[in-house]
């Protein structure tokens, strides 16, 4: 049953639309003030509240700045007398849901409640699926290198330190930078990727930093820059060592000052971003042979994480293989198949490439050709060289 708190300092009104709302099923707490009705809000979680405008102590409007601050997916609506209706419009600009007028009109009332409580659901809903659409895949495996990455970003993450993540392509570098964000006190901004191999050089520092309308040939409209989109969350730049010179001293000013400049502007704009940078490449050899900074090497690897192929840590192989197991027949429709021993231990022992998606591909072949259970002789003929 949604439950309503009703903060009004004249006990007539708290009254009748207690015993209007009551009888339309909802549970009602009232509140003859708003500090009362602060400390209930407080306390516990309602559906919606109705808030009188002028009352003694905290008045309607402090009232709902301060429940704002609390939880701000609560409807508040607010009761305004005829003398103060641009205040009940100041208080929808504030965040208030909407306002009814003394006395209430009672379909009004009844309309403007039952529509407040429509949009919470849906805004509960969304952010339900939200969560589910994007959370994050678990990091499979329980070998020693595995283990020793999870115990680091449980320390990492918390902390604003750069991590530099490198390993070959297709180790899970990617899913390392996601777990770095969804643990760290960033989560709840955007964490926003890069890959800095895909985009030709010439545009990454537009990609990068945004630019002015005009700036350059292509630049029509004014647009944002992935530092300015990643403000308060995390920037992954992924394949760093494919990145040219030029934005490579962009990204160092950027770093060490924390403000960034549209191409085309004139003004630096201040950001507040955590960069996570991954690599196939070994960055102090690109050092070397002059193609990356050593400066912006020394500012992104305050912690490297290096995520090692499948061949170092065979010990995973099985668990991975059953999780893939478990995702493909799901995904196919078809029920769970089995692998015989053999069959595992002859994938554990392949020379893979180190990437793991060509491990679940295999996965998948060998649910789609082989019978109800995946057998030795099924890895020899569709998996193994001849
Ligand atoms: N430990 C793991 N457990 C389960 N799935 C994993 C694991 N590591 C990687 N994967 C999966 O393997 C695929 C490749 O991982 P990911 O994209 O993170 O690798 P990468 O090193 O960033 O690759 P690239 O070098 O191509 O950017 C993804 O689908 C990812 O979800």
């Amino acid at each position: 049953m949604a439950t309503i708190l009703i903060i009004d300092d004249e006990k007539a009104i708290r009254k009748t639309l207690t015993e209007i709302l009551s009888f339309e099923g909802y549970k009602i707490e009232e509140a003859a003030d708003g500090e009362e009705g602060l400390k209930k809000f407080k306390e516990k979680a309602f559906d919606a509240v109705l808030c009188d405008i002028k009352m003694p102590k905290i008045d309607g409007i402090d009232f709902l700045q301060k429940a704002v601050e609390i939880n701000a997916d609560v409807p508040i609506i607010m009761i305004s007398g005829h003398g103060n209706i641009e205040t009940a419009v100041e208080a929808v600009k504030k965040g208030a849901y909407d306002f009814i007028q003394k006395p209430p009109d009672l379909n009004r009332l009844l309309i403007t409640i039952r529509n407040a409580m429509e949009r919470n659901t849906l805004v509960n809903e969304t952010k339900t699926l939200k969560r589910k659409a994007f959370k994050v895949q678990e990091m499979i495996g329980e070998s020693e290198p595995i283990k020793k990455i999870k115990d680091t970003i449980e320390k990492v993450a918390p902390t604003e330190a750069r991590v530099l993540i490198t390993g070959e392509n297709g180790v899970g570098k990617e899913l390392v930078a996601r777990w770095l964000h969804e643990k760290s006190n960033r989560a709840g901004n955007a964490l926003v990727e890069v890959n800095c191999a895909a985009i030709p050089s010439e545009l990454i520092e537009s990609e990068l930093f945004g630019h002015e309308k005009g700036s350059f040939t292509s630049a029509i409209k004014q647009r944002i820059g992935k530092f300015e989109q990643a403000n308060g969350g995390t920037l992954f730049l992924d394949e760093i060592g494919d990145m040219s010179l030029s934005a490579q001293a962009k990204v160092l000013r950027a770093l060490q000052e924390g403000k960034i400049t549209r191409v085309g502007a004139d003004k630096d704009i201040t950001v507040d971003v955590r960069v996570v940078a991954a690599t196939n490449k070994d960055l102090l050899k690109e050092v070397e042979a002059k193609h990356f900074r050593l400066d912006l090497y020394h500012r992104l690897s305050v912690i490297v994480i290096h995520v090692p192929s499948l061949n170092e840590r065979r010990d995973d192989i099985p668990l991975l293989i059953e999780t893939f197991l478990d995702d493909i027949c799901d995904d196919y429709g078809v029920s769970r198949k089995m692998m015989s021993d053999e069959a595992m231990k002859l994938l554990q022992e392949y020379n893979w490439t180190g990437n793991i998606r060509e491990l679940r591909n295999v996965v998948e072949r060998l649910v789609i050709l082989s019978g109800k259970s995946i057998t030795k002789e099924d890895v020899r003929n569709y998996v193994l060289p001849k």
